[in-house]
């Protein structure tokens, strides 16, 4: 494995996300890249809050193949995709989280949008709770390359920044490395959690 390979924190940040209840009943996928040419996946099917390192898989980014022939996540398409658009990410965490799963149906339209919240400070380049946040929430969709041509899309005619959410299904984000994609993965959910219990206690 190559020495710079942000393998350790990727393991540790699945460890934490699993005793946060954040990728229940195997749910959830996570992944480090390597270099411009491959990345890490977690394998298909596997508790992510108990993954070793010998648990990721070696997949190459411009085709979503992994040479060793096991079966990395279904949500692969995802990921690479993450690091085909954004040459600065090299973390991806992929997260079922019940604030993420049921905001995502409540909003109806392409964007959540999150003001007035100094936790927004949590997401890299935000400074002011005055300001906006637009979060894309995308359709799920059991094929993923039709999801991700959809991600595509979207992130050539509007900032897809931090992360996006998949209707009724979860929340997927990305950092420059591990342990800012988990900062953007708590910040974001601690937003979600808050804008859950307003939209309850307003009744929007
Ligand atoms: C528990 S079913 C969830 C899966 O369909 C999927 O959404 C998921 O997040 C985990 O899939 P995986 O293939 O293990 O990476
Ligand atoms: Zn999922």
């Amino acid at each position: 494995m190559t020495e710079n390979l942000q393998l350790t924190q990727l393991v540790d940040a699945c460890r934490w996300i699993g005793a946060k209840g954040w990728a229940p009943a195997t749910g959830g996928n996570m992944s480090v890249r390597q270099d411009a040419q491959f990345c890490w996946l977690s394998e298909s099917g596997k508790d992510k809050g108990s993954l070793t390192e010998q648990d990721f898989l070696q997949v190459e980014i411009a085709t979503n193949r992994a040479p060793s022939g096991r079966k990395p996540s279904a949500e692969t398409g995802l990921h690479t995709l993450i690091y085909r658009l954004f040459p600065d990410a090299n973390a991806v965490l992929h997260v079922h989280t019940v604030n993420a799963t049921v905001l995502s149906r409540l909003v109806k339209t392409a964007e959540l949008k999150i003001s007035g919240f100094e936790m927004q400070k949590s997401l890299t380049g935000q400074t002011t709770h005055l300001d906006t946040l637009a979060i894309a929430v995308f359709d799920n969709d059991q094929d993923i390359d039709a999801l991700a041509s959809r991600i595509a899309h979207y992130a050539q005619e509007r900032p897809l920044n931090y992360g996006f959410l998949l209707r009724g299904h979860g929340l997927t984000c990305w950092g420059r490395d591990v342990a800012e994609a988990r900062r953007h993965l708590e910040g974001l959910e601690f937003l979600f959690e808050c804008e859950m219990r307003l939209r309850q206690l307003e009744r929007v």
